[in-house]
């Protein structure tokens, strides 16, 4: 059984900053360590009205306004990174895109203790998402040219590329983030099975799959057999990750046999040849929600 460790909003996830406070009470007398943040950050802001606004704002959107730019500059320089690494041929185009694939969604989900445990957290951290969408479409409509993000996430560096499977992943992001957060093992394990799963089943099955499924020529045994194992053994890390912050409690006695009936559902469905139908960014994370909602119960704050 896996549940919310606090019900109701505001679940004390040791959010980071406060995770590291946990660990040692400040002295007596001494400012509270939000107002002692607050008058660095006034120290640090030059003009008085910026200054007058951060004493003004309560921590929590401190914290989470400063968490979503981190994690802005994460994504735009994940991007960037694979994008020199493929211009200097560092990493072969089809393995830097899947790369981004999975670390998008791994880091992305990593980084959500550096938010708040206010009910606005989510949104802040949706805001990661919701710009990565706009700058896709924006691209990906050729409104204006990105050729580092064009090169680094398409399989063939055309631009429209960037409409399908790039965007279909990171409004999986928005609405996951916003409906499931890290309250719920739901979340957890749907972007476990899209970003490690269906990722590694691409970056195994396209060097090693000569041998394809007998249904379909286009996906292999090895491949499937790597997402299972990845999808599996990604969602089991995360939702320690996510316990041992105290955002879900898990019962691992239950929680293995279920994630490995969720992994099986979400190899079965990519493994399926409907991909040109309906691409596997949607349908894996959504048959994981499924699934994982049909055996774990909804379990949201
Ligand atoms: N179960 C799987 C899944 C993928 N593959 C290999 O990985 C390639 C791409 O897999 P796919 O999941 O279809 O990736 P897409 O997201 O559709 O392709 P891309 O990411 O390049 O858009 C396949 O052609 C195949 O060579 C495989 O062998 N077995
Ligand atoms: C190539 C991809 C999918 C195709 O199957 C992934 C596209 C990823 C986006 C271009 C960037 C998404 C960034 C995330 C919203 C946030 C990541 C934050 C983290 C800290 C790096």
């Amino acid at each position: 059984m896996v549940a919310a460790a606090c019900p109701g909003a505001g679940a004390a996830c040791a959010s980071f900053p406060n995770s590291l406070l946990l660990s040692r009470s400040p002295p007596p007398h001494a400012p509270s360590p939000a107002s002692s943040m607050r008058r660095r950050l006034l120290l640090g802001i030059g003009t008085p009205a910026v200054a007058a606004l951060a004493a003004a704002a309560p921590p929590a959107v401190l914290q989470d306004g400063a968490a979503t730019m981190f994690v802005t500059a994460g994504a735009y320089a994940l991007v960037r990174t694979f994008d020199v690494l493929t211009e200097r041929r560092l990493v072969e185009k089809s393995l830097s895109r899947k790369i981004v694939h999975v670390l998008s969604g791994v880091l992305f989900m990593a980084s959500w203790p550096l938010f708040s445990n206010s009910t606005q957290a989510r949104y802040f951290a949706a805001v990661v998402p919701f710009l990565n969408s706009v700058r896709l479409l924006t691209y990906g409509l050729r409104l204006s040219t990105d050729e580092a993000l064009v090169k680094s996430v398409t399989r063939e560096g055309k631009p429209e590329e960037l409409l399908r499977g790039p965007l279909y992943y990171v409004l999986v992001l928005l609405f996951t983030v916003l409906v499931f957060w890290r309250e719920s093992p739901i979340g957890i394990v749907s972007l476990s099975m899209m970003s490690g799963g269906d990722g590694f089943a691409d970056i195994v099955g396209r060097r090693y799959g000569s041998a394809k499924l007998p249904f379909n020529d286009k996906k292999s045994w090895i491949g499937s057999i790597s997402m299972f194992i990845s999808g599996f053994l990604l969602s089991a890390i995360m939702l320690f990750y996510f316990s041992s912050l105290g955002c879900i409690h898990v019962s691992w006695e239950e929680a293995f046999g279920k994630l490995a009936l969720v992994a099986l559902a979400a190899t079965a469905v990519e493994c399926i040849p409907v991909t040109d139908v309906v691409d596997d960014n949607i349908s894996v994370p959504l048959a994981t929600m499924l699934v994982a909602f049909l055996l774990f119960g909804s379990n949201t704050q």
